[in-house]
Parts: C-alpha cells; structure tokens; sequence
C-alpha cells in the first residue's frame, strides 16, 4: 500500500440526481486509516475550470478521485493533460459511459479501494474539433436525444427514456455524410455517425465490439438505419451486428463533413449543431485505476 498520497476528490453534486455523501464518507474514512491528506472540490457548472487549474496547482495532487460522470472526468482529464497523475472514478453520472468499460464494482468500499490502488490502465483520448474526448462523440440521432435530454429537466436514465420518442419524431434522418478516412473518400447516408475509443455507450449497448482503448486507434461506425432488432442486439454481451446497420473503421484520424448541419455531441455533452468533424488521435493518455485482471480481459479482449 502506497502512502502519504495526496488525494484530491472532485465531486460533481448534481450529476447522475444522486446522493454523494456515502462515497465522500467512505473516501474520507480510508484516507485518514490510511493516512493519506485529502482536498475536496465541489464542481458548481461555472468556472470549474479555471477553479480546479488553480487547485491542482496549489495542491500538486498525486491523485485525483472523481464522482461524478463522463462529463466531470473529462474536464479534469483536459486539466491534468498527461498520465503523471492517475485518476480514480467513481461512477455517479446519469449514463456512465467510460466507467461503463471498465468494470468497475458498484459497492463504495470496493470502489475506493480500486480507485486508490496502484493497477491501471492508460486510455487514448481524441482531439475531435480541438476537444478531448475520452470516450464517444457522435454526429446525428444520439446527440439530438442528448440535446434534448440537457435542455429537459429529468436527470438519470429515465429523462433519456422521456426523450427518446420526441427525438425520434422530430429528428430529420437520415443525414448524408462524406467520410475522408485512411486515405479514402466515402460517402453514406446514416442516422447516426459515431467516434468511438469505447466498446460500449453508458447504457451498456455494445455499439463497437472490437474497440481497445489503448491501441493508438479510434474506430468511426456508420448507424446506416433505424433498425430496432439490431439496436437490441447492442445490449448482449456478445454481438454480432448486420453490416447493413453497422459498418465499422479503424483509424488515427477522420474528418466527416455532412451537406447539412447536424446535432453534435462528444462525451454526453451536447456541442451544437455542426457540417464538419476533424477527428484525431490525441497525444494526451489518461491513466485510470482499474480492479486487477477483470478490466484488463475486457480492454484487450
Ligand atoms: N453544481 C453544479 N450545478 C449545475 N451543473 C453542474 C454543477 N457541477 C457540474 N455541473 C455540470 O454537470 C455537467 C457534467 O455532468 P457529468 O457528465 O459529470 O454527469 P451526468 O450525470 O452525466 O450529467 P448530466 O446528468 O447533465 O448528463 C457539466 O455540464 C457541468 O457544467
């Protein structure tokens, strides 16, 4: 057991509509048995980072907790912008899309000890638009429901539910695409066009069986239809997906550009509507602790 860390836990209150005082008691219990110094920071939506720069700064945190979801990791992944300091998570978001892929444990103590362990894993990250994302953007359908769903007042899975049908009858799909990947030109008609580094979105649906996060590669998968079947074939562990839904490419670097604008988001925040997408590789890892083995047979799978 390492000691003498310096333990800086950001909490992000209002995420996921849930109670955080049990994971805080439990962080602040095994820090002091432990006796290790610990800094908390409450995320207030404004300023946060500009605030937390400051507070890494000051502090010079050996690691750093977070509670909250894709969101809150991702604004302190952008902050910290190397792996020289490992990060801790604690899954508290509404859909906890990267956590999601690593098989993190549900119970409080089993999640400290794992988030203060010394097992990890480094993650890619992609710089989509000039924004890192650590897990999913995408063009198209999702990010309407994810539109919808912020400007919507139910937090948690059940304001995605609320939105789902809306999105669905409002949303002008298909969108057409062309898809500059790997030296080709493609052109495609999708609802929905993702950038992946995950294997799965925050509601458990597999969308990109073959993913890995740390091989240097991204993979962009074509939602060619509306296809309900298949979309229920996402939520198996193993999936095999027809090529006329899914179609699927690796690579280091995509630009999409659409004839019209479309709903944009990375991440589950939603950035607007957009015509093009520069996606690539980023050289910023992330390095995030995981329990032994179990996540590691699922990242290289
Ligand atoms: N105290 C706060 N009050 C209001 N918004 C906040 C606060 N702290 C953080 N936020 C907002 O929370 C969002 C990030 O949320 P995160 O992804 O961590 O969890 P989430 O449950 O998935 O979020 P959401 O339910 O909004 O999808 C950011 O948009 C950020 O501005």
């Amino acid at each position: 057991m390492s000691t003498n860390k310096r333990v800086l836990l950001v909490v992000n209150p209002i995420s996921g509509g849930k109670d955080k005082t049990p994971i805080i008691d439990e962080v602040r219990k095994t820090i002091m048995q432990r006796g290790d110094d610990l800094h908390i920071y409450e995320t207030r939506g404004e300023h946060d980072k500009e605030n937390l720069y400051k507070v890494v700064n000051d502090y010079q945190p050996t690691r750093v907790l977070i509670v909250g979801g894709d969101g809150t990791i991702k604004l302190m992944a952008e902050i910290l912008k190397d792996d020289k300091v490992p990060l801790g998570i604690f899954p508290a978001g509404s859909a906890n899309g990267l956590a999601e892929n690593l098989n993190l444990p549900t119970n409080n103590s089993e999640l400290t000890q794992i988030a203060l362990s010394d097992n990890f894993v480094e993650l890619d990250t992609i710089s989509i638009n000039n924004e890192l994302c650590l897990h999913i953007s995408d063009v198209g359908l999702n990010a309407a429901l994810i539109k919808n769903y912020q400007e919507g007042n139910i937090r948690g899975k059940l304001g995605y539910i609320i939105q789902s049908i809306p999105t669905l009858i409002k949303s002008d799909f298909p969108f057409h695409f062309k898809i500059e990947v790997e030296g080709r030109t493609l052109h495609r008609n999708a609802v929905l066009l993702a950038i992946a580094n995950a294997r799965k979105y925050g509601t458990g649906s597999t969308i990109n069986p073959k993913g890995k996060y740390d091989d240097g590669l991204f993979e962009v998968l074509v939602f060619k239809e509306f296809n309900i079947p298949e979309i229920l074939k996402t939520f198996r562990e193993k999936v095999e997906l027809s090529k006329d839904f899914l179609e699927i490419f690796s690579a280091s670097e995509v630009i999409i550009e659409c004839t019209r604008k479309v709903p944009f988001q990375i991440d589950g925040e939603y950035r607007g509507e957009v015509k093009k997408v520069h996606a690539v590789i980023s050289p910023v890892k992330i390095k995030i602790a995981v329990p032994q083995k179990k996540a590691e047979i699922k990242l290289k799978p």
